[in-house]
């Protein structure tokens, strides 16, 4: 099978963005695993791919791969990229789209400065809509990490994600306890696991170890947990700018049963066309 692709990447998230629109595109794990390797593939931290929608009143339904092969419910960094794609390759000319997701409907915005809005829905924040096993809702909650225990809250932006307070993000145990926090029994779906150190009220650093693809240079859904955690945690007042390696974005939030809007850059890099046994 041959596959043509186009290479983008948000902040340094990086993906392949697949147009399934006018063919069908057979994905399989093992697949998805030879494209995302940095060695025998293309490399990425996401595969994206763009289909038709299966929902009236929606323009576009997109799916999200993580590098391991798994399919996930939402990606930030992937959005915005979904917005420029779709307008680059003429399957739309409108600004304001409705994008169908495993995890619900999203609405990217593609604004005049070229940056992307994206209303990235209502966080989840009930341990069960997590899922988090939990039997308490409390905002902070101990976790306990290879004897260690972790204050987190635990947010789903229709992912899960499990924010920590740091002091300093350049020295927090990223790989080591990102790995452990990943797959840790009381996350049943696995877990995102960020490191947030507050600089400010309106202004935070973050780095994220990803489900399914290790640590990345930014995440986008990851930035909108740890606003919300921030926020639900007092530290932190809407919008708040949020610096990851990759670069910044900018988060909003009103509070709970509002939505999440995020704002930043999506680039295209390449095209490409990959034979896949
Ligand atoms: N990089 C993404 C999130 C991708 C999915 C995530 N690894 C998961 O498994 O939930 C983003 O920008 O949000």
């Amino acid at each position: 099978m041959r596959l043509r692709f186009t290479k983008m990447h948000g902040l340094g998230n990086d993906f392949v963005v697949i147009d399934a629109t006018r063919e069908t595109v057979d994905l399989t794990p093992e697949r998805v695993r030879v494209i995302a390797d940095r060695h025998f593939g293309v490399g990425c931290d996401q595969l994206l791919v763009v289909e038709q929608p299966t929902q009236p009143d929606v323009d576009f339904r997109y799916r999200i791969f993580n590098a391991d092969g798994g399919e996930v419910e939402q990606c930030g960094n992937g959005a915005r990229c979904f917005v420029r794609f779709v307008h680059e390759k003429a399957l739309t000319d409108k600004d304001e789209i409705r994008v169908e997701t495993r995890s619900g409907l999203i609405a990217p915005r593609l604004r005049p400065d070229g940056l992307v809005t994206v209303d990235m829905g209502v966080p989840r924040l009930q341990p069960a809509q997590i899922p988090f096993v939990s039997d308490s809702d409390a905002v902070v909650q101990p976790l306990d990490v290879a004897g260690e225990t972790v204050a987190i809250t635990a947010v789903s932006m229709g992912n899960p994600h499990a924010v920590q307070v740091v002091a300093d993000v350049e020295m927090a145990p990223v790989q080591a306890q990102g790995a452990l926090i990943e797959k840790h029994a009381r996350f049943p779906a696995r877990v995102n696991a960020g490191f947030m150190q507050v600089v400010d009220e309106g202004h935070v650093r973050l780095r994220v170890f990803e489900r399914g693809a290790g640590e990345t240079l930014a995440c986008g859904t990851g930035a909108c947990a740890a606003v919300v955690a921030g926020i639900l945690r007092g530290l932190l007042v809407s919008p708040v700018r949020v610096e990851t390696r990759g670069g910044e974005l900018e988060i909003a939030w009103s509070g709970p049963e509002t939505p999440v809007l995020m704002t930043g850059p999506a680039v295209t890099v390449f095209e490409g066309e990959m034979e896949l046994a």
